[in-house]
């Protein structure tokens, strides 16, 4: 008798391969093993981070290895070149995938690889896991109005709303339907204002995915359709499954699958504060600031008088530690709290965080909503505009830090938004409706729920 075993590839960047896992963990929960293939450098980095942790990676019990494969690259190349990277792995990640098939298929027949599931722009590996005789699967970490508006870039360029830079050309946004959020001209996912080449190259990944969701059997989406229907209706064969967390798998943690250890220290600072207290800020694992708008963000957090817990990455400062202005970390003591990098969800899901900082990557987005809080929106790029329509004027639930002029976000702006959040009980009120909206959803016979079955029983036939 075959047992099913599935192969995820995710895309190597931390927004894809949390999301990607936490699928994992409930496929395998079902029963199912799964081999989780990360590149050789993220694979270092996810073993590391976990352990000095309580993350347990590899746990026999959890149905998931993680392996890896090389990615390509020669010493020369710049690890942080991204584009690079992925032209890199586009061409040598074909092979490897048919290697590791080859080596799993061959040293245990009855497990023999029999599905396929990668991220949404790793089109190139459908083909070859297709052949082995996997079935394709597509996931995609972003919202469904992410996908909607990849999936329908070949209508918009023909009927000429964008040229093939991914520049809008016709009116000031782009709108799909009335009941999604439309995208303002540089809010659109690959935008780069000022820089075209850099802005082609994104534009061109994203007219290439209506092909591999083409190939796929199944497009996979870590959303629900209650939180946003008409985006999903909007591409017929989404199967929304989400959203994921970490609260659905009751052994947690295990495979955090961070690419920074986590500081589980800020959980026993928090359980110090009184409920609803804290302030948490965190901008993913991308975003980058100016020394300047790190001062005003640190003055404006000092100067709200709330407690807080701030994520600051060490390469926050544009690549570089950050530097706080004179006397701010003795000022704040234990006031603030700041670590390199957070067990997210766990500090989401507690009592004593109010509101969250944030960034909007979809992965924050749909953590902060399906634990009930609400949010600050600190926009950086790409789907993250978006992301924060959705959570200011869709679902009500937060409010925009605006730019300044000089596009800084002032200390007085960061201040006068924390004290209205502190004030507007309407806030949190939705942000509790949302957190059961998803409850719901994820909860036996919801709609993620019965999709995620559905999925899963094709996966055992
Ligand atoms: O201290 C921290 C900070 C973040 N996280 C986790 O890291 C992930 C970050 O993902 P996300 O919030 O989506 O941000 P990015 O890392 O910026 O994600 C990229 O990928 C997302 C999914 O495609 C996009 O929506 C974003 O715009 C893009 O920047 C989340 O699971 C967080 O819980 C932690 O565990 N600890």
């Amino acid at each position: 008798m075959k047992s099913p075993h599935v192969l995820a590839v995710p895309f190597p960047a931390q927004g894809h391969v949390k999301p990607l896992m936490k699928l994992c963990r409930q496929i395998a929960k079902r029963g199912i093993k799964v081999t989780f293939v990360n590149i050789q450098s993220i694979h270092e980095k996810i073993v590391a981070a976990d352990k000095n942790t309580s993350v347990d990676n590899n746990n026999e019990e959890d149905n998931i290895i993680l392996v890896s494969i090389p990615d390509g690259r020669s010493p020369e190349d710049d690890p942080n070149d991204t584009i690079k990277l992925l032209e890199t792995l586009r061409h040598s990640m074909p092979g490897f995938v048919a290697d590791l098939i080859e080596e799993i298929n061959g040293s245990n027949p009855d497990q023999r690889i029999s599905c396929l599931i990668a991220d949404v722009t790793m089109a190139w590996i459908f083909e070859t896991a297709e052949k082995m005789g996997a079935v394709p699967v597509a996931f995609s970490p972003a919202s469904a109005a992410a996908i909607a508006l990849v999936l329908h870039t070949p209508e918009l360029l023909e009927q000429g709303y964008l040229d093939t830079n991914g520049t809008v050309t016709k009116g000031d946004i782009v709108s799909l339907s009335e009941n999604v959020p439309a995208w303002t001209k540089n809010e659109l996912a690959w935008s780069a204002p000022g820089d075209l080449q850099t802005q082609k190259i994104f534009f061109d990944c994203s007219v290439r995915i209506p092909e591999t969701v083409n190939q796929a059997k199944w497009l996979l989406s870590n959303t629900c359709y209650e939180i946003e229907p008409s985006a999903c209706d909007l591409s017929p064969n989404l199967l929304s499954i989400g959203p994921l967390l970490e609260s659905q798998n009751p052994k947690s943690p295990s495979n955090s699958c961070s690419f920074h250890p986590e500081d589980e220290s800020c959980l026993a600072w928090l359980d110090n504060k009184p409920p609803e207290s804290v302030v948490y800020v965190s901008f993913g694992s991308l975003a980058v600031f100016s020394q300047q708008q790190l001062d005003e963000l640190a003055f404006g957090l000092e100067n709200s008088g709330r407690a807080f817990l701030w994520v600051v990455r060490s390469d926050l400062a544009n690549g570089s530690r950050a530097v706080y202005p004179d006397g701010f970390l003795d000022r704040v003591g234990e006031v603030g709290k700041i670590v390199e990098w957070a067990p997210q969800e766990r500090v989401l899901s507690h009592t004593s965080t109010a509101c969250f900082v944030s960034h909007c990557g979809w992965n924050s987005t749909v953590e902060g909503v399906g634990n009930g809080v609400p949010f600050l929106c600190w926009p950086y790029f790409s789907d993250q505009y978006h992301n924060q329509s959705y959570i200011c004027d869709k679902w009500e639930i937060g409010l925009r830090i605006e730019p300044g002029e000089n596009g800084i976000r002032s200390a007085d702006e960061i201040k006068g938004k924390i004290d209205k959040m502190f004030c507007d009980d309407r806030l949190k009120k939705n942000a509790v409706k949302m957190k059961e909206v998803c409850a719901k959803s994820v909860g036996e016979e919801g709609s993620s729920y019965n999709n995620l079955e559905t999925f899963i029983d094709h996966l055992m036939k």
